[in-house]
């Protein structure tokens, strides 16, 4: 294979007419992940495109393949060849030449990941190792500049690589040796993260490399990508604080030799919004979208990079012929707005987690911790704010079907539901699940089952609550797989500390206060709560014996996971379950409202 493949007037309209394709294939699989991630956490970010989104494409699945497949077809001698069909299979390939992040949030492990979760082959050449956590960079060991270079020979030689990434490159040396190496190896393109200071304020990268990067890194960037501070130390300690401030700094930028320039601007102050400036050498594009309040934002920079190159290198085939054309340069944006909505939903995702004891956590690439397998409802922290737990014994004394009870009280604003019926028979039990799952899902609220495990397998439940006497959490991981949600009740530190480690994904704690409801149940009271919150790496609920005239010091015990309460008696032994769930939302959404 030639790179790159000669430049026929042929294969340029080819390219064209395939970047067409490849452009709405890409908007398309940007579609079809929306959809995917259709629920309450998608949020569109306002676009102003250079071309026109098809957002009616309602086979959008079967442009992404053709389009891929003929892209892959022509991968045989820079040529189509006939037809459809591949004679070779090549995955789109991108190279990382980063840093390693031994906590693995940030650099080549991040790259890595996002390259995987966005379906490309990624290839690693490691420039410095660092030993690194949720709480900074602790050490740093430069690769000699002899060894990145073999290692960067060893895979352009041999791998067909599409489109490089440059993360962290700490010596002057080494942005030489990359140079060298991609004048022999030429590839499709080239994206720069001009990592210089990590997101902890340590620096990856000596002050003095900042000539270098100007001189001989930026002239290679097919779009370079700095935060604020990364560009404004580019341009000598430029002031960068509002959108037009980078809108002038993409432009300095760019003149200093990349096609397109990215300035993103997430640490711009007082900004509710995170704004990113695009500029291609004659247009700027604004891409805008609500901030995702979360600590889990370490190799955000890393990943939005490695996604910009996962995206033009599945249009890899076409980048050559068309590149420095407008065409090339939307080619770009869009990956570019792919790769932020990408970013965002996984942070979104996993605005929850808590790995580490630092200021910046991790995330999950693989949007793993919502997934919900097609039903729709997926479990986060925030639906813990008001949980029934519902209880036969109560209902058949006011005379209601388990169905119209739970109705009643997702209708008063309930967030969750668990069914605890604890003398049901199997196959009735099941059948209830079953019902109530049918009530649950139009209003994508989860649905969980107390207890048994066999009932939430055999009725699809969204997971389970587990006491300490029943299965072990890690049991119930095991049978119930990674994707439904389980529930354990903590009384001690202790206990909220394995319910973490054995895959739990959140703990009830209680009782709170005494409750007839439960027999024999301990009291922890509201210290012994706040002593289980404060240990506990998972969101808590609270319950037992909470009500409407006792739920606000709940909340106030000042623990930011305790998400929210768990009400058995208090919404089901009363006569009117809508009413007194509602009563109980109201209250506790004004008392969430006045705390902020
Ligand atoms: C949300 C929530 N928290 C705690 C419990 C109690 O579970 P467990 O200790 O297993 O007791 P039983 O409910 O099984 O009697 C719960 N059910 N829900
Ligand atoms: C099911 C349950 N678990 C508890 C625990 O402390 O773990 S207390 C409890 C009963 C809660 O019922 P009510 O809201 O009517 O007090
Ligand atoms: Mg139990």
């Amino acid at each position: 294979m030639k790179y790159p493949p000669d430049s026929t007037p042929a294969n340029s309209a080819a390219a064209i007419f395939f970047f067409f394709f490849s452009a709405v294939s890409m908007a398309c699989s940007g579609l079809l992940f929306n959809s995917f991630v259709d629920n309450k956490c998608f949020r569109p970010c306002h676009l102003k495109p250079a071309v026109p989104y098809p957002r009616s494409l309602s086979t959008s699945r079967f442009y992404l393949t053709s389009s891929l497949r003929i892209s892959m077809s022509m991968e045989e001698n820079g040529a189509p060849t006939q037809g459809f069909e591949v004679s070779r299979k090549k995955l789109p390939h991108v190279l990382t030449v980063a840093g390693s992040d031994s906590g693995a949030g940030a650099g080549i492990q991040a790259d890595l990941k996002a390259c995987a979760a966005r379906g490309v082959y990624c290839s690693t050449v490691i420039t410095a190792v660092t030993a690194q956590n949720t709480a900074g960079v602790q050490g740093v060991n430069i690769v000699p500049d002899e060894f990145v270079a073999q290692q960067l020979r060893s895979v352009l030689s041999d791998m067909e690589v599409d489109v490089v990434k440059t993360g962290m490159l700490p010596s002057i040396e080494i942005v030489k040796v990359l140079q060298r190496s991609l004048k022999e190896f030429p590839v499709r393109a080239v994206v720069v993260d001009p990592v210089m200071v990590s997101t902890s304020g340590d620096v990856l990268a000596d002050p003095s490399i900042l000539s270098s990067f100007r001189e001989e890194l930026l002239m290679m960037a097919d779009i370079l990508t700095p935060n604020l501070k990364e560009a404004s130390n580019l341009l000598g300690g430029m002031r960068l604080e509002t959108v037009a401030d980078m809108r002038h700094a993409a432009k300095l930028l760019h003149s200093l030799g990349p096609r397109s320039v990215l300035v993103k601007g997430g640490d711009l102050p007082e900004s509710f919004d995170a704004v990113d400036v695009f500029f291609d050498g004659e247009e700027y594009h604004e891409l805008r979208s609500p901030r995702v309040k979360t600590r889990n934002t370490h190799g955000t920079g890393c990943t939005l990079a490695s996604c910009i190159a996962a995206e033009l290198a599945k249009g890899s085939s076409m980048l050559s012929a068309v590149k420095v054309t407008p065409l090339w340069l939307c080619m770009c944006f869009y990956s570019y707005a792919l790769a932020k909505r990408y970013v965002e939903t996984a942070l979104e995702y996993s605005k929850d987690i808590i790995l580490g004891n630092g200021a910046q956590g991790p995330f999950d690439h693989f949007l793993r911790l919502k997934h919900n397998s097609g039903t729709g409802v997926t479990f986060s922290g925030n639906d813990l704010f008001l949980y029934a737990v519902t209880d036969s014994g109560m209902n058949e004394k006011w005379g209601r079907p388990m169905e119209v009870a739970v109705k009643e009280a997702i209708e008063g604003g309930a967030t969750i539901i668990q069914l605890r019926e604890k003398n049901a028979e199997t196959r009735k039990f099941i059948e209830t699940a079953k019902a109530c799952l049918k009530i649950c899902r139009p209003y994508k609220v989860p649905l969980l089952i107390n207890d048994r495990i066999d009932v939430a397998l055999a009725s699809d439940a969204d997971g389970v609550h587990l006491g300490q006497s029943d299965t072990p959490a890690q049991v119930a991981r095991a049978l119930l797989g990674p994707e439904k949600a389980i529930g354990v009740s903590c009384k001690t530190v202790e206990q909220a500390h394995q319910a973490w480690v054995d895959g739990a994904d959140y703990i009830g704690c209680g009782g709170v206060y005494p409750t007839s409801t439960k027999a024999n149940n301990t009291t922890v009271g509201l210290d012994g709560l706040k002593t289980v919150c404060l240990a506990s790496k998972l969101p808590v609920v609270a319950i037992g014996g909470i009500n409407a005239s006792n739920a606000i010091p709940v909340l106030g015990i000042g623990a930011p996971n305790l998400k929210g309460v768990a009400v058995v008696s208090a919404v089901f032994d009363r006569s009117s379950v809508a009413t007194e769930t509602r009563n109980l939302h109201s209250m506790l959404t004004e008392a969430v409202s006045k705390a902020n």
